[in-house]
């Protein structure tokens, strides 16, 4: 099924009302499966981390979440130093710090740059403590509860850049000369966000209209990464009203306001 017939599409008028709505659905999913067992995201940094994720830890933790099941991955990093202002580790870390009960064992960093190893070597290291943590896969890799992706205005979504996709040879990649800096990162592949049971991304602001627009044409996933998105259970894009074309408004079949 292609991008655009599986998407399920999320709109908010404002930004803090789709926070609020994103931050509700995501709690509800994180506190039912907390309730059984462990549970495993994947987060994004850009304006995911700064906004949406305090949002979801408060409303989570409102909601009784039992936060020391909760494991946090990254779907992508940028490959610097510890303490550079560019490492996603630092908002997500922020955030979770107000998350009572959270294990700081469980907030899966990727390697910086001043570890001693390089980009490739960092991306296969997270491969390897994803294999090791995630117990359940699916088609190889490992398979999260959810995955929260952000998009560019490229349409790159993760560190999966249009016209320079990794190989998928493993459930990470490194990524050498990203366009939008800094240059170095590590990304979850296709495959690993396929195995994923959700998909939700989330995209605010006219500056992600024009890739939506693109979206709406069906393109390839090289000229538009994030149409390359699959889940095992849904893909959801949340976006609010000033990142909506019109276009995608026709073209979207399932659509909740
Ligand atoms: O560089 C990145 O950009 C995307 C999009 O960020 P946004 O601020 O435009 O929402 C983000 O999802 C990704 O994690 C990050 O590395």
């Amino acid at each position: 099924m292609s991008f655009i017939d599986s998407l399920e599409l999320v709109e908010a008028e404002s930004v803090s009302a789709l926070d609020t709505k994103l931050a509700e659905d995501v709690a509800e999913l994180l506190v039912a499966r907390a309730a059984i067992g462990d549970v495993h995201i994947a987060v994004s940094g850009g304006s995911f981390a700064q906004r949406a994720l305090p949002e979801i830890v408060a409303v989570a933790t409102a909601a009784g979440i039992d936060w020391a099941r909760v494991h946090v991955w990254f779907a992508d990093e940028r490959f610097v130093a510890a303490d550079s202002p560019d490492r996603s580790l630092l908002l997500v870390r922020d955030a979770l710090a107000t998350a009572p009960g959270f294990v700081s064992d469980h907030l899966h960093a990727v390697a910086s740059a001043d570890s001693a190893v390089n980009v490739h070597e960092a991306a296969t290291r997270y491969a390897e403590v994803l294999h090791a943590t995630v117990t359940r896969t699916h088609a190889g890799a490992p398979a999260l509860d959810c995955i929260l992706l952000g998009m560019g205005p490229d349409g790159h979504t993760a560190s999966l850049f249009p016209g320079m996709l990794p190989t998928e040879s493993e459930c990470t990649a490194a990524v050498t000369d990203s366009p939008k800096p800094p240059s170095e990162r590590v990304t979850l592949t296709f495959g690993t966000l396929a195995a994923a049971d959700h998909c939700w991304i989330y995209a605010t602001g006219s500056s992600k209209q024009e890739a939506l627009t693109t979206v709406a044409s069906n393109p390839s996933v090289d000229a538009c990464p994030i149409t390359g998105v699959r889940a095992q259970q849904s893909v959801r894009l949340y976006a609010d009203t000033a990142a909506i074309p019109e276009d995608l408004r026709t073209a979207t079949k399932f659509i909740q306001n």
